[in-house]
């Protein structure tokens, strides 16, 4: 497993690395390149067949149209957790003011962008190549994050915090993405609809959980790179958020893994790409699988790629639906947890890539018998098979089928079984 916390270099050893200033450069320092068996194929990988979902069918409550979208969900969530949503009701006007901004913003010197620098430990801020963040394996990408809360009293968060970082000079920048996330807020309610229903829980359910999330708007923008054989814009991952609403631009470079193999997503203006995320993923007590995606970078053209990261508020415990461990799949699969946890564990101990979940649940595991007996000591004698657990909580490997009723408990999460 890799080493939880990573400590950045001290500053005075960090290269300074602008991809942007990289884009011509032959000579790729070799932070950027990933192990050979991580690295992306030779030739474009082949598209992915993927249904596109009709949204305004499923709102309209047109039986057949609804009927068809749950299934092509279902179906879709069941095997690799993505799928295109097309009649969405986005004024393509505002998509496209979005993606102008963006330009308007990583065009700048770095020496501004500077000044929206990310904060260790935090998630909002810009970012070049995460470089201090990350020692190796560095994504070829600048990336600008900022929080978006649905909330009525924070209904400015997005033009406000823009306002304060960057000035007056990115007004009108604030002004567009405080409308593009309110936008993609009330689209990933009606998609939560579209969710609940497909999962067999009603339309409400997820949409209520969501009513007033607190989510991330992240802008992606990936510089040419003379070698984009060995690098990597977006390296292999699971969005550890509930659920991501991508609108990429024309040039294309997003893929995704189904079936053993990589594939590639053509861009569609007309669409937003859909994905599961981890947090959705124990919501569903893992019937929807949080989607394994990438990006590819190229020689030739910058990229851009708008992400909105769906998050419940971050007190809310992620816990599914009872129907979804009562019946079929009787056991939980994930336990209790806050996104506020989990995002933490992300920004401060683990780079998220494909297995984020499963390590943090052993993290939470050993940070509670840390927390619960107070000694590391304790945990290293457990590690060693030296000490029985002191609690009643058993590895969830260990949980035998036949239990009526084990309730397991830590800090910070519980979960119980009802079989
Ligand atoms: C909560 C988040 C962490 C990341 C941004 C959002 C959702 C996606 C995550 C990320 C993109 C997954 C790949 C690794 C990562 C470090 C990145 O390449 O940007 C992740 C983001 C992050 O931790 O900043
Ligand atoms: O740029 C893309 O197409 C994907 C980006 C992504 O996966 C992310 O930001 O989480
Ligand atoms: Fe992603």
């Amino acid at each position: 497993m890799q080493a939880l916390v990573t400590h950045p270099p001290p500053v005075t050893a960090t290269p300074l690395f602008d991809t942007s200033a990289l884009k011509h450069e032959h000579n790729i320092p070799s932070q950027f390149i990933w192990p050979h068996d991580e690295q992306p194929c030779a030739e474009t990988p082949p598209e992915l067949e993927v249904p596109p979902i009709d949204l305004e069918g499923f709102l309209s409550g047109d039986k057949a149209a609804m009927s068809r979208a749950t299934t092509l969900v279902n179906e879709a969530c069941k095997k690799h957790g993505f799928f295109l949503v097309v009649n969405h009701a986005i004024d393509s006007k505002l998509i496209a003011k979005a993606h102008e901004a963006m330009d308007h913003f990583f065009c700048k010197p770095y020496s501004q962008k500077q000044s929206a620098l990310r904060k260790p430990g935090h998630h909002c801020g810009y970012a070049s190549s995460f470089v201090g963040r990350f020692t190796s394996k560095l994504p070829w990408k600048e990336t600008l994050s900022f929080r978006y809360s649905a909330d009525d009293e924070d209904s400015n968060m997005v033009e406000n915090y823009i306002l304060d970082l960057m000035g007056t000079e990115f007004q009108e920048f604030g002004r567009v993405y405080q409308e593009y996330c309110t936008a993609m807020s009330n689209l990933s309610l009606g998609i939560m609809e579209l969710l609940g229903m497909s999962l067999g829980v009603g339309r409400s359910y997820f949409r209520e959980f969501f009513e007033g999330n607190d989510s991330i708007m992240r802008l992606n923008y990936y510089p040419p790179c003379q070698k984009p054989d060995l690098t990597l814009g977006t390296g292999p991952h699971c969005d550890p958020t509930s659920l991501t609403i991508l609108h990429q631009d024309h040039v294309g470079g997003l893929e995704v893994f189904v079936d053993q193999k990589w594939y590639s997503i053509p861009p569609n203006p007309d669409a937003f790409v859909v994905n599961i995320g981890d947090t959705f993923m124990a919501l569903s007590n893992g019937i929807y699988r949080s989607c394994l995606h990438r990006a590819v970078v190229n020689s030739q053209t910058p990229r851009k790629s708008l992400a909105f990261f769906l998050c419940p508020k971050g007190d809310k415990v992620i816990s599914p639906p009872i129907e979804l461990f009562n019946g079929i799949r009787s056991q939980r699969v994930y336990p209790d947890f806050t996104w506020t946890l989990l995002l933490e564990f992300t920004q401060k101990h683990y780079r998220a890539d494909m297995k984020t979940l499963d390590t943090f649940t052993k993290w939470l595991e050993n940070r509670s018998d840390e927390q619960l007996h107070g000694s590391k000591q304790y945990v290293k004698a457990i590690k060693a098979g030296k000490e029985k657990k002191r609690h009643d909580a058993l590895p969830l490997d260990s949980i035998r089928s036949d239990q009526k009723d084990a309730k397991l408990k830590y800090l910070g999460f519980s979960w119980s079984y009802k079989i």
